[in-house]
């Protein structure tokens, strides 16, 4: 856990030596050396996810795609999320978060996590993938998303604590024997992530095949106003720019690949933003004034031009201050692809390397308090979307959906904590499932 990687970071210093399920691994912390990592992406490193990722997600796209696929479509993606095309699936989440908020009013008392989990998995299904938010199959996406997550995050590992186990450990109710572990690891943790896949690529092919082969005319068209997809917006780009070489599998896999990296990692932020802004009343009514001063306080939600909501400085600081102080993801992973030098060692090649942002935030907040905040801190001292060529590729659409949160909550609720807080640290950084706000 957390405090355990602090220990170690006390007692070896900012480069120190350790292992990763089995894997030799060295952990980076600090702005100096995690520059270093972040942009020596393809050179020095190359980004490692779990070998899951690969059957479930696919590899023709951002996440498992080669370096040309990568570009080509992580270039599509970040312009697809960049302000210019913000207005395009802004008044999504605009109504989404109105909507789940007014139901966490009528009943008073809320799981956060929880209900955090519900809000960002329905939005994340009409913005990605154009399903309405009244769709009577909504459910079943949300559950496909959901089983993606824990297939891939469920490693073949038979140790207390580990969703495997528990089912390894099940036995045939005829002969009392255990079953063999790599058939239950396909059938039992992967299946549920195979068949979710399935659903969703199915979706996209009834949704998508005909735009590709629709005429400029048709896909451009008029459609009435209607509200359709990040997917389609991606599509209708690469066509714009001359980009012919998009298929309808990389869209699948990226469909994929947002669902997976993003999903957990913004409902864990949310419940975050929640439990911080109920403890700090002062930094609530802060952010009031600032909503007051805008002249947005009586404007329903849905009616607010999303540009006038970015405008907000002082709420756009307290989400940030969240992801600096509790950022969700607590690292990322890379291997070394040859031996290289860091801060006096050398990493040698085929080692894994994990960067720290969690210890890296936690560096930079020594030194500012050292030198009484003087002084500058680098660019790469805060990083809870990462940095460099392989920095988070829905970041803007994360920001903007805590900021939009962070707004809708001061607006209309007393926010406090109900009982005691648990953070939990590891794997992401999250509210306990039994935290109530
Ligand atoms: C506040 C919420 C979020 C946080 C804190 C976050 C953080 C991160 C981090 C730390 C990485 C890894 C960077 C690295 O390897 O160096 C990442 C990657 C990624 N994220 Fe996010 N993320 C969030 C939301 C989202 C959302 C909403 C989406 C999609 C809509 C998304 C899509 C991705 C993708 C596709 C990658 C892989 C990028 C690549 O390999 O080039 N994330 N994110």
């Amino acid at each position: 856990g957390a405090n355990y990687q602090r220990q170690r970071r006390r007692k070896y210093g900012k480069i120190y030596r350790t292992h990763m399920f089995g894997s030799p691994s060295v952990a980076v912390i600090g702005d100096e050396y995690v520059k270093k990592i972040v942009l020596g992406e393809g050179t020095l490193v190359q980004t490692r996810w779990p070998s899951t990722t690969r059957r479930i997600l696919g590899t023709d796209g951002i996440v498992n795609g080669d370096l040309a696929t990568h570009c080509r479509i992580k270039r599509l993606a970040l312009k697809a999320f960049s302000p210019k095309y913000v207005g395009t699936f802004a008044p999504v989440i605009q109504a989404g978060i109105a909507a789940h908020i007014k139901e966490w009013l009528g009943r008073g008392t809320v799981p956060i996590l929880e209900m955090c989990k519900q809000a960002v998995s329905k939005t994340m299904m009409t913005v990605l993938l154009g399903i309405k938010s009244d769709d009577p199959n909504i459910q079943l996406y949300i559950q496909a998303a959901d089983d993606i997550i824990n297939s891939i995050l469920s490693l073949p590992l038979d140790i207390p604590g580990f969703g495997f186990r528990r089912v390894s450990h099940a036995k045939d109710a005829k002969t009392s024997q255990r079953f063999p572990t790599n058939i239950i690891y396909i059938h039992a943790i992967l299946k549920p992530g195979l068949k979710a896949r399935e659903l969703i690529f199915d979706k996209l092919e009834t949704q998508l095949k005909s735009k590709f082969n629709a005429s400029d005319e048709e896909l451009f068209g008029d459609n009435g106003g209607e509200y359709e997809s990040v997917l389609l917006n991606i599509l209708k780009l690469a066509r714009r720019e001359g980009e012919t070489d998009i298929k309808l599998r990389n869209l699948q896999n990226l469909s994929l690949e947002f669902i997976f990296a993003g999903t957990q990692s913004l409902q864990c932020s949310c419940s975050l933003v929640t439990f911080h802004l109920s403890q700090n009343p002062k930094v609530v009514e802060r952010c009031r004034e600032e909503i007051r001063t805008a002249g947005l306080w009586d404007i329903p939600l849905t009616e607010i031009n999303v540009e006038r909501l970015q405008g907000l400085k002082y709420v756009e600081m307290v989400a940030k201050e969240t992801l600096r102080v509790t950022p969700t993801i607590p690292g990322a992973v890379r291997v070394a692809l040859k031996t290289f030098e860091l801060g006096g060692y050398q990493i040698p090649r085929g080692w894994q390397i994990i960067y720290s942002i969690r210890l890296t935030h936690e560096e930079a907040a020594g030194k500012v308090l050292q030198n009484g905040g003087d002084k500058q801190n680098s660019p790469y001292s805060f990083l809870p979307f990462g940095k460099g060529a392989r920095m988070c590729a829905g970041k803007n659409y994360g920001m903007l959906y805590l900021k939009v949160l962070i707004f809708e909550l001061v607006r209309n609720a007393d926010i406090s904590l109900v009982g005691k807080c648990k953070i939990v640290e590891v794997p992401m950084t999250r509210t306990d499932k039994s935290v109530k706000i």
